[in-house]
C-alpha cells in the first residue's frame, strides 16, 4: 500500500513516519518542500521524537508532485491556506487515491475541486506535533484522530478505509458520523489555545490557570463560540477522550473556586510544564510564517456573520495574530497586553 502525505510538516511527518514504522509493508512518501524535505530526502530517514526512544524511520521524501502516482491514500496535512494550491499541484497524479484531510479548518470546497466526493474524507487530529529541526518531528501530546463520512454518506467506504490506515499510527482513531460537529468543536477548543499563543503563555498553566486571563480572554472566547454554534444550529460532537468546548468552559468556571483552583493548577503545572502544548499557530508566529488563523477562527467569525451576529472575541485573536505576524518572527505580545486588548471589548 502506498500512502502519501501532502504537506509533510509537523503533523504529516509524524503520521507518515509512524505508519511506516508500525507497518513496514506500507510505502510512505512525504511530499513537501524546503529544508525539512531536503534533509529527509538526503538521509532517507525521518527522526521521530516522543514518549519513546528516538525512532529513525526509513521514508521517501519528495518535492515532485508526479511522485504521488500510484498512491492508495493521500493524507492532506498542509495548513488550510495552502490547501487549494497544494491539491491543484498534485491533482493530475491522484488517480483513484482516497484523500484524507487531517487539518483544522473547513477545506472541503478546495479539495472537492480535484477529488471526487466518494474519495474525500474529512478529519481532525487532536495530537500536538512540532518540527524541532529539519528532518524530525516531535510528539508533544498524544491525542486522537477523528474522521467520518460526509452528511450524505457517499464516502462511507473511504472513511472506513481511512480509519484503518490511520490506526497504523498507533494513535486512537475514531470514526464519527457527525464529523462536522467534531471539527467545529476542535476550532472552538483551539480558539482560547490560540489566544494563549499570542503571548507565548503555556495554555493550561499560564493562561487557563491565570484568573484574569481566564475571565477576560478564555471564558468569553468559549462563550462566544458556543453562542455562534447555537445560533447557527451547529450540533457539536465530542473529540473522544478530550473535553468538548462546553465541558472546557465548565472547567474554566470551576477553577474560580479558590480551593479547586489551587489544586488543579498545581497538578496542571506538574503535567503541562514538562512537555508544553505548542499550538500550530504559536509555531508559525515563532518562525515568522503566515498563520492559518483566517481559515480556522475566521470560520467562526464568518459563521456568526452568516447568522446575523458577530464574533468580536474570535476576531480579536485573528487581529492580534496578524499584528504579531506583521511585527516579525517571535515578536509576541505579553499576557498583560493580550488581556488589555480583550478588556477593551467588554467596555465597548
Ligand atoms: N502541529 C500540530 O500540533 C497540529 C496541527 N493541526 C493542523 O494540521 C494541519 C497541519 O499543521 P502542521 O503540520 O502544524 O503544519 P506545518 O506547517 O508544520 O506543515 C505543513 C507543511 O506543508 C508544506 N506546504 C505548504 N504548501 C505546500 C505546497 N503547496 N506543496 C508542498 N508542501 C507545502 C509546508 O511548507 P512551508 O513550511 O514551506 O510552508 C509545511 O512544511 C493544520 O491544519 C493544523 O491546524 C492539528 C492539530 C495539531
Ligand atoms: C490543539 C492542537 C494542539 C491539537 O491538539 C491544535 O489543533 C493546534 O496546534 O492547532
Amino acid at each position: 500500500m502506498k500512502i502519501s502525505v501532502l504537506g509533510a510538516g509537523a503533523i504529516g511527518t509524524m503520521l507518515g513516519g509512524l505508519i511506516r514504522d508500525n507497518d513496514p509493508s506500507c510505502q510512505v512518501l512525504l511530499f513537501g518542500r524546503g529544508q525539512h524535505i531536503q534533509t529527509i530526502q538526503d538521509s532517507g530517514r525521518v527522526h521521530l521524537h516522543g514518549p519513546w526512544p528516538t525512532r529513525e524511520v526509513p521514508v521517501e521524501a519528495t518535492d515532485n508532485p508526479a511522485d504521488l502516482v500510484g498512491s492508495d491514500m493521500v493524507l492532506v496535512t498542509v495548513k488550510s491556506q495552502a490547501t487549494a494550491e497544494a491539491i491543484a499541484s498534485v491533482a493530475p497524479y491522484l488517480g483513484s487515491a482516497i484523500v484524507v484531510s487531517v487539518q483544522n479548518g473547513f477545506n472541503d470546497e478546495a479539495l472537492l475541486q480535484h477529488v471526487a466526493e466518494e474519495r474525500l474524507v474529512m478529519g481532525i487530529t487532536a495530537t500536538n506535533v512540532t518540527v524541532p529541526e529539519p528532518g524530525s518531528a516531535s510528539l508533544q501530546f498524544k491525542g486522537t484522530i477523528v474522521v467520518g463520512p460526509n452528511s450524505k454518506g457517499t464516502n462511507a467506504a473511504s472513511a472506513t478505509a481511512a480509519t484503518k490506515t490511520l490506526e497504523k499510527t498507533g494513535f486512537r482513531v475514531f470514526e464519527e458520523s457527525n464529523v462536522e460537529g467534531v471539527r467545529y468543536n476542535k476550532l472552538a477548543i483551539n480558539s482560547p489555545g490560540y489566544a494563549a499563543s499570542l503571548s507565548q503563555s503555556n495554555f493550561i498553566t499560564e493562561a487557563v490557570c491565570h484568573k484574569e486571563w481566564r475571565n477576560i480572554v478564555g471564558k468569553p472566547l468559549a462563550e462566544e463560540c458556543l453562542r455562534v454554534f447555537d445560533t447557527a444550529g451547529v450540533q457539536l460532537a465530542n473529540i473522544p477522550k478530550l473535553p468538548d468546548i462546553r465541558k472546557f468552559h465548565g472547567f474554566m468556571k470551576k477553577l474560580d473556586s479558590p480551593l479547586l483552583g489551587i489544586f488543579v493548577s498545581t497538578g496542571a503545572k506538574l503535567i503541562f510544564n514538562r512537555r508544553p502544548i505548542q499550538f500550530s499557530l504559536y509555531q508559525d508566529l515563532l518562525k515568522g510564517k503566515g498563520t492559518e488563523v483566517d481559515h480556522t477562527l475566521g470560520e467562526i467569525v464568518r459563521l456568526a456573520e452568516r447568522n446575523g451576529i458577530t464574533a468580536p472575541y474570535n476576531q480579536m485573536v485573528i487581529d492580534l495574530a496578524k499584528e504579531i505576524e506583521a511585527r516579525g518572527a517571535g515578536q509576541f505580545l505579553t499576557r498583560e497586553e493580550v488581556i488589555q486588548r480583550f478588556r477593551s471589548l467588554s467596555t465597548r
